[in-house]
């Protein structure tokens, strides 16, 4: 199926690499419609990250992004990863600030049983560029009515 175009106009992300990341092939949309840019490890090709179960980490990306101001880069996991292995990211979604300009990292966790190993080149996030607003704060003595009121946490029910 042919999806429809984007009519909005894209925004640019910068990605700067950093020494560690030579070599690897940048985030890319793996499919016309994905909507995250798959985050590859910078780990040593020799040196393997392992992570045991009930551990995290924070794992290299090698890459500096230039986040367009008016969005955030939101660090998600994998589903395949989170299924078969149980590995996710403990902080999702990670929050990518448009003024940050550190190396990406990705704080994944082992919530499976058995160790997973890292490798170069793998696959382990992906990036979600999504748009955010700056609120204009505004204190105030009471908050206005509404049906649902300070009912919250389950007061619907569950049918
Ligand atoms: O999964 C993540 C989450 C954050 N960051 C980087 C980019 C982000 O802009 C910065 C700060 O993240 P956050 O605001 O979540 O951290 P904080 O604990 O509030 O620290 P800070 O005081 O530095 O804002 O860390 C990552 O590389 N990976």
């Amino acid at each position: 199926m042919k999806l429809a175009p984007d009519t909005r106009s894209a925004p640019v992300l910068g990605i700067v690499r950093m020494p560690h990341s030579q070599g690897l092939a940048l985030p890319a949309y793996e499919s016309d419609g994905a909507a995250g840019l798959d985050l590859r490890a910078a780990v040593p090709e020799d040196r393997p990250m392992i992570l045991l179960p009930g551990r995290r980490a924070l794992v290299p990306t090698g890459l500096i992004f230039e986040i367009p101001a008016g969005y955030e880069g939101q660090v998600r996991p994998r589903s395949g990863l989170a299924f078969k292995h149980g590995i996710t990211c403990l902080n999702t979604p990670g929050t990518i600030d448009s003024d940050y300009r550190g190396e990406l990292q990705v704080l994944l966790v082992n919530l499976g049983d058995e160790d997973f190993a890292i490798e170069r080149g793998m696959r382990i996030a992906q990036l979600v560029l999504a748009p955010v607003s700056h609120a204009t704060i505004e204190e105030r003595d009471l908050a206005g009515e509404t049906a649902r009121g300070a009912g919250g946490f389950g007061s619907t029910g569950t049918k």
